[in-house]
């Protein structure tokens, strides 16, 4: 079993420079599939398991794929297949993105049920309304959602309930080759929305209005394989900003955009930390003293879920009661209990999570429930005391390239360790008779 083991008490220092954001690459390579005609060039991809996981679901779709130096090319010109099956989706759910494309280039589309997840249950209703309203049949049994059009996809207006990140990019992708208009209203505004969107007009598509509540676009015959460059990693860029904070170091995060990170910067500089736009990036300055704030999570430009759990990192070393509410995902608390096992002062009351600052952090053996959550606790083992061990890293590899020695080359004292696993001999032999 691998183990990332921190030992507390050094301040960081230095530059750390972020790669390009996850959530936007997922997306975009979802996209790539709407190209009948050309190669798709992609750069500044991160050497993630995810992008792995949907270079993988795309080559299964018969799309040819190369990734190498940070660079993705996809040609999608053959005839395309329709189903991503569920090996695929349960290691990353954002798989179900090639659902809008697949529709739109092949008129159907087979895509395994993502199941629970957990941070949530976290439904597709709404990415499935919007193909509904663009004409599509969709039918779901034996654990897969199937999507069927007669002919093409036809222009539609659609409002979302919710402002879903994954619902605007799957709709907006399958209404770039629908015929006529179709209208998004109360769709997501984050930064990776406007990244897909500039990637789809590249490609030929016409869609206008992304960073804005509504989304307008005008259905083409045919898109083109085009060169993208992935916007930087925001959440990445965060997590360190708060590793600086919380250690009372001075870093500059490389690549952090201000404009994408201003409910972030604002919450911290309450907080008293002093944040400098700096070159193509800012500097964090962590002050000895932190002061508590109140946080609730929202849709882009509120404060991003995707920061919950380092930001309660941060809080625990703040001097007060803080409060967090998380509005985003119904069950994102699991690294409450974690944090527990390391002395933290916290509990949770409802949606809400109370702390009481600062904590009397203590090293502990903790797990990673999901990818923020495994980058939370290894930062709260900077400022405990002892040993932090932290398992359960596929999730943490979903999200950060090297974390560790980005952390290292910091001035954290931080290794990544791989630990023989106990096996009975009595289970080893029956393990062997099985495969056998
Ligand atoms: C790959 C990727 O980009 N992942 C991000 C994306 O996930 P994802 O696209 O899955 O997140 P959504 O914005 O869709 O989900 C937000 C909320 O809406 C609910 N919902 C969503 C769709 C739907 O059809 N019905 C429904 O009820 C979800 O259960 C959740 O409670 O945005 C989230 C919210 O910023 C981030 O935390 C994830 O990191
Ligand atoms: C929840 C996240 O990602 P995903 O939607 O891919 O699970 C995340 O990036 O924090």
């Amino acid at each position: 079993m691998e183990k990332i083991i921190v030992r507390g008490g050094q301040r960081l220092n230095g530059t750390v420079k972020v790669e390009g954001a996850k959530n936007a690459v997922l997306p975009v390579l979802a996209a790539t599939l709407l190209a009948s005609d050309g190669k798709s060039v992609i750069r500044d991809v991160p050497t993630l398991s995810d992008v792995y996981t949907i270079n993988e679901v795309l080559r299964n779709l018969n799309a040819e794929v190369a990734f190498d130096n940070n660079t993705v090319v996809v040609d999608a010109s053959r005839v395309l297949k329709e189903e991503a099956p569920f090996e695929y989706v349960r290691k990353m759910r954002a798989s179900v993105l090639v659902m809008g494309s697949l529709l739109a280039r092949n008129g159907r589309a087979r895509v395994a049920l993502p199941g629970g997840c957990a941070i949530g249950s976290r439904p597709i209703d709404q990415h499935l309304k919007g193909f509904e309203a663009m004409g599509a049949k969709v039918k779901v049994g034996n654990g897969f959602i199937e999507a069927e059009v007669d002919g093409r996809l036809k222009g539609a207006k659609i409002y979302l309930d919710f402002p879903s990140v994954g619902a605007t990019e799957n709709i907006m992708m399958a209404a770039t080759l629908a015929k006529g208009t179709t209208v998004i209203e109360n769709v997501a505004k984050e930064p990776e929305i406007v990244d897909l969107a500039n990637f789809l007009n590249k490609m030929g598509a016409n869609v206008r209005g992304a960073g804005t509540g509504t989304l307008r676009i005008e259905g083409v015959d045919v898109l083109f394989g085009a060169d993208h460059n992935i916007i930087p990693d925001r959440i990445e860029a965060g997590t360190f900003m708060v590793a600086s904070a919380l250690t009372c170091g001075n870093v500059l995060v490389q690549g952090a955009v201000p404009e994408h990170l201003s409910s972030l910067i604002a919450k911290m500089e309450e907080m008293g930390v002093t944040i400098i736009e700096e070159g193509d990036g800012v500097r964090v300055i962590g002050p000895e003293k932190l002061k508590a704030v109140d946080i609730k999570t929202m849709p882009h430009p509120g404060f991003p879920t995707d920061m919950q759990s380092q930001m309660m990192a941060l809080l625990l070393r703040a001097e007060g009661t803080s409060m967090i509410t998380e509005t985003v995902f119904e069950n994102r608390f699991m690294h409450v209990e974690e944090f527990r096992r390391m002395n933290a002062d916290i509990k949770i009351e409802g949606r809400s999570v109370i702390l009481n600052g600062p904590s009397n952090l203590q090293g502990a053996e903790v797990t990673s429930t999901d990818l923020r959550a495994a980058a939370a606790l290894i930062l709260t083992g900077l400022v405990s005391e002892g040993n932090t061990r932290v398992t359960e890293l596929k999730h943490l590899d979903r999200g950060y390239v090297n974390f560790h020695g980005k952390l290292a080359s910091l001035g954290a004292d931080i290794e990544r360790v791989k630990e023989a696993e106990e096996v009975f001999p009595e289970v080893k032999s029956y393990i062997t008779d099985l495969n056998a």
